[in-house]
């Protein structure tokens, strides 16, 4: 399981700190099929492809976007945090976040976003569904990988986060570009859908 964790072709290289805050993005159209409230879209990404995934999945429901990042950036070198990222998703670790979703409570409908990290979700991401109060909160995660698909990152997510509602995972290779139809096919299936 080496090769897969080869630095994956990528666009999205920029690593600027984005949104400290969940700023809403897009104005509802009042479409019938989406609840008053609006969904967030929460991500980590740390080469760009899960962010990608991410606004597009934001530009398909009325929703805002909150990056996650660690209090302490990931090395810009690409191996260095494979070796990191295996020690962290094997010992548990869990990075403080730089800043955490101000208005968390405004929202019922979380989509949360990771790359795979050694057949789970990101460290910065577990962080996220351990710390906050989810509660009664719907989530519906997301997901790219490098070709060894979602792990168990599913199950870890119901036990990161045990009073939500857990959905279906999409599950999509890496990449900086997605088609819309297994976007919208799974926004769908999980009562986002037209
Ligand atoms: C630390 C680390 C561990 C990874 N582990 C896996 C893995 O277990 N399975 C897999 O298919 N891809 C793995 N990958 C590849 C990423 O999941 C894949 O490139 C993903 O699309 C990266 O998303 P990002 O660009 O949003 O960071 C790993 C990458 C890194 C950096």
């Amino acid at each position: 399981a080496v090769e897969i964790l080869q630095k994956p072709d990528v666009v999205g290289t920029s690593k600027t700190p984005q949104q400290t805050a969940a700023v809403p993005l897009t104005e509802s159209k009042n479409g019938p099929s989406i609840p008053k409230q609006k969904a967030l879209v929460v991500y980590f990404s740390y080469t760009g492809n899960t962010r990608i995934l991410a606004e597009q999945i934001r530009q398909n429901v009325d929703g805002d976007i909150f990056e996650l990042q660690p209090a302490t950036p990931y090395s810009t070198d690409y191996d260095t945090v494979v070796k990191q990222g295996k020690q962290e998703v094997e010992s548990g670790y869990k990075p403080p976040l730089k800043a955490k979703v101000a208005n968390l409570a405004a929202y019922d409908v979380i989509f949360v976003g990771t790359p795979i990290w050694w057949y789970t979700v990101a460290p910065p991401v577990a962080t996220f569904l351990a710390e906050a109060n989810l509660a009664g909160k719907t989530i519906i995660p997301f997901c790219t990988h490098g070709g060894y698909g979602a792990g168990h990152s599913l199950e870890d997510i119901k036990k990161l986060a045990p009073t939500a509602r857990v959905f279906d995972e999409l599950v999509l290779y890496g990449s900086s570009k997605y088609e819309q139809k297994d976007i919208l096919a799974w926004l769908s299936k999980v009562g986002f859908g037209e």
